[in-house]
């Protein structure tokens, strides 16, 4: 289905540990975590808490396992902090993560976002920024854009649940205010899901925009649960929201299908975050790795 080499397939540490809530997985092991990534199938890797940050180091356990780095999370504060404060914190991360060989850095703005708050309802408080700080978030990603360009990286914005970029006006808003030049788009299909998007439809209306993609699925009857019981982000995350593709209701053959058939060249990061204590991370990187190759042939 897929071109030759167009596409390759990562997936990211959360499921094993989760930044979001370092106590998910404290037991995991970074090289357990690399072991089974490989052990599974796969050839690329986002960056975890527990990751090495000497670029030596990490480089060296990667190789040993056959794989490289595909991006790795960039908090921006560009809509409550001087803009210099931001882009000093993006340099390092941008130079690390060149250093890996990466090509995309992925950038998710965070000011008011409550995505790491254990008890604000996710559906009922999301921030929904105004039009001052639309220019603020559109300028300074616009710089942060041109940082990445420097070492011939791009930034891919990543929408997410819980912040003001979460809905698919939003987005849309987002990427009308930006330079495509500048400024990429990561399309995770579970955080669109979760929100009550189709995600068939946000990748037809931004194709030529999106340079980075998550793949991630919703247990439905779990996110009917969260919003009647006004859960929060990470309360959603433990109850079992997010599971790998193939495990929830999302529909990825049509996804796949419009994908390959678009210039899209790059990674497909499987991105499930789930209790590491109620769901195997191995046995679940398999299952999707599996479905993926069933349903893609990738
Ligand atoms: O890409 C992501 C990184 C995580 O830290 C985040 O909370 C998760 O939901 C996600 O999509
Ligand atoms: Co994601």
């Amino acid at each position: 289905m897929f071109r030759e080499h167009a596409v390759r397939l990562a997936i990211a540490p959360i499921a094993w540990t989760n930044d979001d809530m370092p106590e998910l997985g404290q037991g995991n092991t970074f090289e357990q975590c690399i072991s089974e990534m490989a052990l599974a199938g796969y050839q690329g890797s986002e960056v975890g808490n527990k990751y090495p940050r000497s670029p030596a180091v990490l480089r060296r356990a990667l190789e040993l396992r056959g794989l490289e780095i595909a991006s790795a999370w960039f908090s921006a504060y560009l809509t409550v902090r001087p803009y210099e404060e931001t882009a000093e914190a993006f340099c390092i991360h941008r130079d690390f993560l060149h250093e890996m060989g990466a090509k995309v850095i992925v950038v998710s703005e965070q000011g008011r976002s409550i995505q790491g708050q254990m008890d604000t309802p996710l559906f009922a408080e999301k921030p929904v920024f105004d039009d001052q700080e639309w220019a603020a978030l559109a300028a300074g990603l616009g710089g942060l854009g041109r940082l990445a360009a420097e070492k011939g990286m791009t930034l891919v914005y990543h929408h997410h649940m819980g912040t003001g970029v979460q809905t698919a006006a939003e987005i849309t808003r987002l990427m009308e205010l930006t330079d495509p030049g500048e400024v990429s788009l990561l399309y995770d299909t579970g955080h669109l899901a979760f929100s009550g998007e189709n995600p068939l439809e946000v990748l037809r209306g931004h194709l030529p925009r999106i340079r980075h993609v998550h793949l991630k699925d919703i247990r439905p009857e779990v996110v009917r649960q969260v919003t009647a019981e006004k859960l929060s982000f990470l309360q959603a995350v433990k109850a079992g929201a997010f599971t790998v593709p193939g495990d929830g209701c999302i529909a990825f053959g049509e996804i796949f299908a419009e994908l390959a058939a678009s210039p899209y060249t790059g990674w497909f990061v499987v991105e499930a975050e789930q209790d590491p204590a109620l769901a195997d991370p191995l046995e679940y990187a398999i299952k999707a790795r599996r479905y993926i190759r069933e349903l893609s042939g990738l």
